[in-house]
């Protein structure tokens, strides 16, 4: 039975997937592949808790893919694909939910190229491999900017000549919106409530790191700006940051504006506060053997991350609750309680027992009672593209 959709979220270097059962949610087959263009080019399966470990060296998207196709055909899974569902990081203002792919929309993703030059161009090369080589079922784009396409002009506009926004597009979009959109409706859920009588803020704290405001199921603000480099200390993105530091760096640092872009996207954040690792984890043991910088790196990243929630409940007048999501957010109770201890002007009290116990396999409350409550809720972006593409083939 044709039951299955196939999720492709294409980055740079690397393509991950997820065969998921649009009935059920099951994903019986995930992986990645990754360092594609290099010698040590691997293709990660994993079924039933194995791990298949395939060798591609210097294998390009399309040999990625073709390799993925050929192993699930093998399994006998290739005729269970009934669509594709591809993540597309920037989608402008052309797109406010999910669509259909066809020759207009992969132009209207086209011409968001240059706003999201790290993500888009790898989302298309990973649609059009694909719809290559799966010719026959539709393929549908799940954007992460579709979700924020409700945030007032007053939350996206920058201030600077309004000329900029209408003729360059020049505002903020907000990313990550799938999984904020996922864990406020699951929430809803689990609480056994309307999502729209629920003001909430999503922290998404992945690599890429951002939280949004969250009024009666809508997004009405979010940390991420034009790209995903503003808002949050990330693992290797820097965030807010003076906007004249480009200036400054190009003019008494002898940089030029390209290396200012890099260092702002790649060497920053957790990683060049540290000097050792974007890893939130490898931070977290270095910082309990007494690494200084290990310890100031998470210092910064959890009291920006209090500030800006703190700024986002501004938009929602009254605060129902706080979710943490994505691999920091879902595992690492220790910041958890940092934030939560910065944020006693909201009303949170942390309820150490239960956040220390909470993460992928028990979510839900970790304040006490009388706090504003928060909530660890697992993400799964996989599965909401899932649901949209299947909703769109239907
Ligand atoms: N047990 C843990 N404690 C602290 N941090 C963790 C833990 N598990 C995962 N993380 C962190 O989660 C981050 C990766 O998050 P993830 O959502 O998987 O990333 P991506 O954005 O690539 O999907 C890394 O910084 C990783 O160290
Ligand atoms: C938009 C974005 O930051 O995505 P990621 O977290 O996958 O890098
Ligand atoms: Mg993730």
């Amino acid at each position: 039975m044709s039951n299955n959709i196939l999720v492709i979220n294409c980055g740079s270097s690397s393509l991950k997937f997820s065969l998921v059962n649009s009935q059920t949610g099951n994903q019986p087959i995930t992986g990645l592949a990754e360092r594609l263009g290099d010698s040590d080019a691997i293709l990660t399966i994993k079924e039933n808790g194995q791990k298949q470990v395939i060798d591609i060296a210097n294998g390009s998207h399309s040999q990625a893919l073709d390799a993925l196709l050929k192993q699930l055909d093998e399994k006998q899974q290739l005729s269970t694909i009934k669509a594709v569902g591809h993540r597309v990081v920037h989608g402008g203002e052309n797109f406010t939910s999910s669509i259909i792919i066809d020759d207009k929309v992969l132009s209207a993703i086209e011409s968001c190229n240059h706003l999201a030059p790290l993500h888009n161009p790898a989302n298309l090369i990973g649609i059009k491999e694909c719809q290559k080589l799966l010719n026959t079922v539709p393929h549908v784009a799940v954007f992460d900017t579709a979700f924020h396409q409700t945030m007032p002009k007053s939350a996206y506009l920058y201030p600077i000549p309004y000329e900029l926004y209408e003729q360059h597009g020049v505002r903020r979009y907000g990313f990550h919106g799938t999984s904020h959109r996922y864990v406020s409706a699951a929430l809803a859920e689990t609480l056994n409530k309307p999502l729209e009588e629920l003001n909430l803020v999503s922290a998404h704290l992945g690599n890429g790191c951002s939280a949004t405001a969250i009024l009666k199921g809508k997004s009405v603000d979010t940390t991420m700006g034009l790209t995903p480099l503003e808002g949050l200390v990330m693992g290797t993105r820097s965030g807010d940051v003076d906007p004249s530091l480009h200036h400054f760096l190009c003019t008494q640092a002898d940089m030029t504006i390209d290396e200012v872009n890099n260092l702002l996207n790649k060497k920053s954040g957790l990683l060049g506060l540290s000097g050792i690792s974007n890893d939130m984890r490898t931070l977290d043991e270095a910082s309990q053997k007494g690494d200084q910088r290990a310890t100031l790196a998470i210092n910064v990243f959890c009291y920006r991350l209090a500030k800006q929630i703190a700024a986002l409940s501004v938009s929602l007048g009254r605060l129902d609750g706080l979710i943490f999501t994505g691999g920091i957010g879902e595992n690492a109770a220790s910041i958890r309680e940092k934030v939560l201890n910065q944020l006693s002007v909201l009303g949170f009290q942390v309820d150490s027992t239960h956040n220390a116990s909470a993460g992928k396999d028990q979510q839900g409350l970790i304040t006490s009672s009388g706090s504003t409550p928060a909530y660890v809720v697992s993400t799964d972006e996989e599965w909401m593209i899932a649901k949209d593409t299947d909703a769109l083939v239907a």
